[in-house]
């Protein structure tokens, strides 16, 4: 029901205002489903038709949001509830459909479907027949492969065919998206999706959690690039202490679980990666969702509805059909329709991802009661957040050991250490990648990066905050930032950096919730109801109110705070500072990658040390 409204008949003005929220809420949910339904039609079947449909259905909404902002406008709030207000608000905050120019508005929508289409359709031929899409085929050879000429053929192979065809449709972009901010009076659209986090220091607020993170980050990957200096041998490797981005087991160089076999403290000791026990159990997609599911209900939250069984595409449609395989959770915004799209593979990686995205469908689920502006994250951070808090519990070897996923376990310091290196490759390798997306992205709509530096800007960032290079040289023919799913398809991205520390302040409180004692990484909140109640009653309000209030209610603080996520992994830094010593970091500028300026780098480097 809609929250209580101030006395009936105090003042027409109210009245008529809530009625006017009452007819925009069933409205919403008419119009945003029908959208969501044609999108999906879309991203399940990449057709030009679909396209076009798509296109047509997104330009329609954005005007439906435009007419009722204006709607909107006519109503004095200044007198109303603050509920009410904070409605009216959001209806009035459309971003990007506030393009008055209706050519233009269908312009930035068509700019960005071609772009999405460019990204998921995208194959990388290393022979004239042998074309391989993203997924799973390139992925698979990232996990897999070990041999460093295949691997740069791939990295350069699959920014030839997906970032270097948009760079024109992204210049288009960032000009129509900044010109409809405009209307609503942001600066850029940087400051507009910052709004979004209503906190004045957000920006700083992150930069100095980066900061602060920026020492662990260092340790590990001191070691990571020693480990893989021993596999590759040291000439592969830049002078500058870069890790050649091609390298680290994925396409982006965001995670490094892919190589994880290679950086183990322990060899001998167990290594973290259900892959083969899923594969020997003959695990289906189904079965790794259902896993997933089984956990949120053991929580006492609400489990999946049939909907979701029957709507979701949890596999890769084996009939041609070309797909948006990118994984994503879907709410129709009808109370009833819920889905997740996901190329599902049985692997580690993927049962994570499942655990991720059934997150945001379980955020979807206890907030369907809130009326339509009220259904989103408390912050964006929160909604990528849930799903990888649960995986924080179900990722522990006791829990794994429980569900039949780790047949030995094994209990001792070194296990312990394998462990923690297991999660850093994941929670830690991140953060600086997490970080610089929208770094990027900012400087951009900011005016500051402008189209002719836009490779020299992305890998600027690359190198001085992740210490990672291209293992070729680049020019401004390339568009790396476009080969990353979100730059095309127009997702922020400092919502995962957000989430990522966020969602060890929310483990913690979760684990207290549920009475866990001992070290925060043994913690497994499986069958607590005392921590999925708390974890339900901060989800269920949706964006009804300030991130600041949900956020105390579950963990009894009021800002964001890498503390709890350090002190996870403070044994394994203490493990990674001993091994380091003082061999750790790297030059903030790239390497110079042109041939003939390498070889004089490696003599000159060779001088240096002689002298
Ligand atoms: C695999 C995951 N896919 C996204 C996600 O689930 O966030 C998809 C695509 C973009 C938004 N999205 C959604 O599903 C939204 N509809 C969710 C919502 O409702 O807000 C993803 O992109 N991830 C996970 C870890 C880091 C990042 C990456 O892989 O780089
Ligand atoms: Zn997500």
């Amino acid at each position: 029901a809609m929250g209580v409204r101030g006395e009936a008949g105090s003042n027409v003005n109210e009245t008529a205002a809530g009625e006017f929220l009452d007819m925009y809420n069933t409205e919403a949910q008419r119009v945003f489903s029908a959208n969501a339904a044609v999108s999906w039609a879309f991203n399940t079947n990449i057709t030009d038709e679909n396209r076009q449909k798509s296109i047509q259905s997104d330009l329609q909404t954005d005007l439906w949001r435009q007419n009722m902002s204006h709607q909107a406008a006519v109503f004095n709030t200044s007198g109303f509830d603050p509920d009410m207000q904070r409605q009216f608000y959001k209806i009035k905050d459309i971003g990007t459909a506030a393009l008055e120019d209706v050519a233009k508005l269908e312009e930035l929508n068509s700019v960005l479907a071609q772009m999405s289409t460019i990204y998921s359709t995208a194959r990388v031929c290393l022979t004239k027949t042998d074309c391989l899409p993203l997924d799973p085929d390139i992925t698979r050879e990232f996990e897999k492969s070990r041999n460093e000429e295949r691997l740069r053929r791939l990295w350069v192979g699959w920014r030839d065919e997906s970032g270097k065809k948009m760079r024109q449709l992204y210049t288009q972009f960032v000009d129509l998206s900044n010109e409809a901010v405009k209307t609503l009076g942001y600066a850029d659209t940087g400051d507009y999706w910052r709004s979004k986090y209503e906190t004045e220091t957000f920006e700083q607020d992150v930069a100095s959690l980066f900061e602060e993170l920026k020492p662990f980050y260092t340790e590990l990957h001191a070691f990571v690039r020693r480990r893989l200096k021993a596999q590759y041998g040291d000439s592969v490797f830049p002078a500058s202490g870069h890790i050649p981005a091609h390298l680290l087991g994925n396409m982006w160089a965001q995670q490094w679980n892919s190589v994880q076999n290679l950086l183990m403290p322990y060899p001998d000791q167990p290594i973290l990666d259900v892959t083969a026990e899923m594969v020997k159990q003959e695990y289906t997609a189904e079965r790794i969702f259902h896993v997933a599911d089984d956990f949120f209900a053991s929580l006492g939250l609400t489990p999946m509805p049939q909907e979701f069984w029957n709507g979701s595409m949890l596999e890769k449609p084996q009939d041609g059909r070309e797909v948006v395989c990118h994984a994503s959770a879907w709410d129709f915004y009808n109370g009833i329709d819920f889905r997740v799209k996901q190329c599902t593979e049985v692997t580690m990686e993927h049962f994570s991802t499942a655990h991720h995205e059934m997150g945001h469908i379980e955020y979807f689920l206890q907030y369907k009661h809130q009326p339509v502006v009220y259904r989103g994250g408390a912050n964006a951070g929160f909604h990528e957040a849930v799903g990888d808090v649960i995986s924080l519990s179900v990722e522990t070897p006791k829990h794994l050991h429980d569900i039949g996923l780790l047949p030995t376990l094994v209990e001792n310091n070194e296990a312990d250490t394998n462990f923690l290196m297991a999660m850093a490759l994941q929670k830690i390798a991140f953060l600086p990648f997490g970080y610089l997306i929208d770094q990027w992205r900012w400087s951009v709509f900011r005016g500051q990066t402008h189209p002719s530096d836009y490779n020299k800007a992305w890998w600027k960032l690359r190198c001085e905050l992740q210490g990672v290079s291209p293992p070729v040289a680049r020019t401004e023919d390339d568009f790396d930032p476009g080969a990353k799913f979100h730059i095309p398809n127009n997702t922020p991205y400092i919502r995962y950096f957000v989430s990522f520390v966020l969602q060890f302040q929310f483990h913690k409180a979760l684990c207290d919730a549920a009475g866990h004692t001992g070290p925060l990484h043994t913690c497994d909140i499986f069958n607590s109801t005392e921590a999925g109640t708390k974890l339900g009653e901060m989800l269920s309000m949706g964006s009804s109110k300030v991130w600041t209030e949900p956020f105390q209610a579950l963990t009894n603080q009021t800002r964001m705070s890498a503390q709890p996520l350090m002190d996870y992994f403070q044994p394994l830094m203490t493990f990674l500072q001993k091994e380091n010593g003082q061999d750790k970091g790297w030059q903030p500028d790239c390497p110079n990658l042109d041939p003939i300026s390498s070889a004089g780098q490696a003599s000159l480097h060779y001088l240096l040390t002689a002298l």
